[in-house]
């Protein structure tokens, strides 16, 4: 227990103040510039929770840049305006699902932009039409299945989308498309959300037998409520342009084509009359006042994603979904559910 909350304080500490030193990292001598630059997340005390956590992110990391090196799909661009930054998820054909890579080049650009002292906001947006359909289900299949690894997917991108809430900016996902599970976690790290008419952001995890595994289901009760957050994460209904703004999970609802625009007019008009460190003071002035209660939360949503990721159940749900997407892309109905199946990873 005693590892369990002095991990959960190093997240505290480390995670919202967003606390930039450089610490001895990665064991691996194959470590890249990645490792460098995401031990640089945390800081040079280094306490043996602290270590833990670097290592179980390390290993995360080093997976990911193993599948980067064998040529995995997408990236995560990023364009610096004069006051905006433009995050692009990149994987068009996936619909912007995180492969190794993505998860790679998404650390870097928050690395990035904690340096990026001028800017004012900036906006998380998807290629193509979709805005992201959660983690790459090829990539997950190949290297993840195991609730060991899931554990430390988790804590990586939980620990990386709090470094990205905590940045000194206004962040707003301008959803268009889908934003599926993952995806639709990443949107609730920001601060404000636009949608668009086809903007559709859907809690799937419930149908694959699992819990949110990026400190969604913690941001999501912060957004809307606890009780409404338990609908849509236990339900898997949408939130989309019929609901969003009532429930308060978007500002505001435009034209697929016009998303960025109204995006940036949006930001301008409400917000940039202030400077810059204004912005940033106010920023870390109106965050929620008990973070070490937010953090022992998100710590326990990344430990009930490890129960429940890559069991026989999850193998089931995953295998039905991926039946019932072929399905109804070939116009079929759904027969009966399948009866579950060993999982072939306990074998
Ligand atoms: C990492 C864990 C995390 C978590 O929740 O904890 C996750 O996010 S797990 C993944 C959860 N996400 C999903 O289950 C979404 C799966 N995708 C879909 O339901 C649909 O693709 C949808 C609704 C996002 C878009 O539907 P649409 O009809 O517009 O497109 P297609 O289904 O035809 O997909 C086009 C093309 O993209 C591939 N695709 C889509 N999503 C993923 C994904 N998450 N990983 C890998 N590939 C994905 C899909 O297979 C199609 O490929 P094609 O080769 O053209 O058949």
């Amino acid at each position: 227990m005693a590892t369990k909350l002095s991990l959960l304080q190093h997240l505290s500490r480390r995670s919202f103040n967003g606390i930039i030193k450089r610490a001895p990292f990665s064991s691996s001598s194959s470590s890249s510039s990645s490792s460098s630059s995401f031990s640089s997340s945390f800081s040079s005390s280094s306490s043996s929770n602290e270590q833990e956590l670097q290592r179980l992110c390390g290993e995360f990391l080093r997976g990911c840049e193993e599948d980067a090196a064998e040529g995995g799909v997408g990236s995560v661009d990023l364009l610096l305006g004069r006051e905006i930054a433009e995050i692009k998820l990149n994987n068009p054909k996936k619909r912007n699902a995180f492969s190794g890579r993505m998860f790679l080049d998404f650390e870097k650009v928050v690395t990035q932009l904690e340096s990026w002292k001028e800017g004012k906001a900036v906006i998380i947006h998807g290629a193509e039409g979709a805005f992201c359909s959660g983690g790459d289900l090829d990539f997950v299949a190949k290297s993840l299945m195991f609730p060991a690894v899931g554990y430390q997917m988790s804590l990586f991108m939980t620990h990386t989308l709090n470094r990205f809430a905590s940045l000194p900016l206004i962040s707003v996902a301008m959803v268009r498309g889908p934003a599926h599970g993952g995806g639709a976690e990443l949107a609730t790290a920001c601060d404000y959300r636009i949608f668009t008419r086809t903007a559709e952001v859907r809690f799937v995890q419930a149908r694959l037998a699992i819990t949110t595994g990026f400190g969604g289901a913690t941001r999501l009760a912060g957004i809307i409520g606890g009780k409404q957050a338990l609908k849509f994460l236990c339900s898997t209904d949408p939130i989309n342009m019929s609901n969003g703004r009532q429930l308060g999970f978007c500002e505001l609802i435009c034209k697929d084509a016009e998303g960025l625009d109204i995006t940036k007019v949006w930001l301008s008009d409400v917000f940039f009359k202030a400077p810059a460190d204004i912005i940033g003071h106010y920023k870390r002035l109106t965050r929620p006042l008990d973070t070490t209660a937010l953090r022992q939360r998100h710590l326990e949503e990344s430990e009930t994603f490890r129960e429940t990721w890559g069991t026989d159940r999850h193998f089931q749900a995953k295998a039905d979904a991926a039946a019932e997407r072929l399905r109804s892309a070939a116009g079929q109905r759904s027969p009966p559910q399948s009866k579950a199946k060993e999982n072939p990873q306990s074998s």
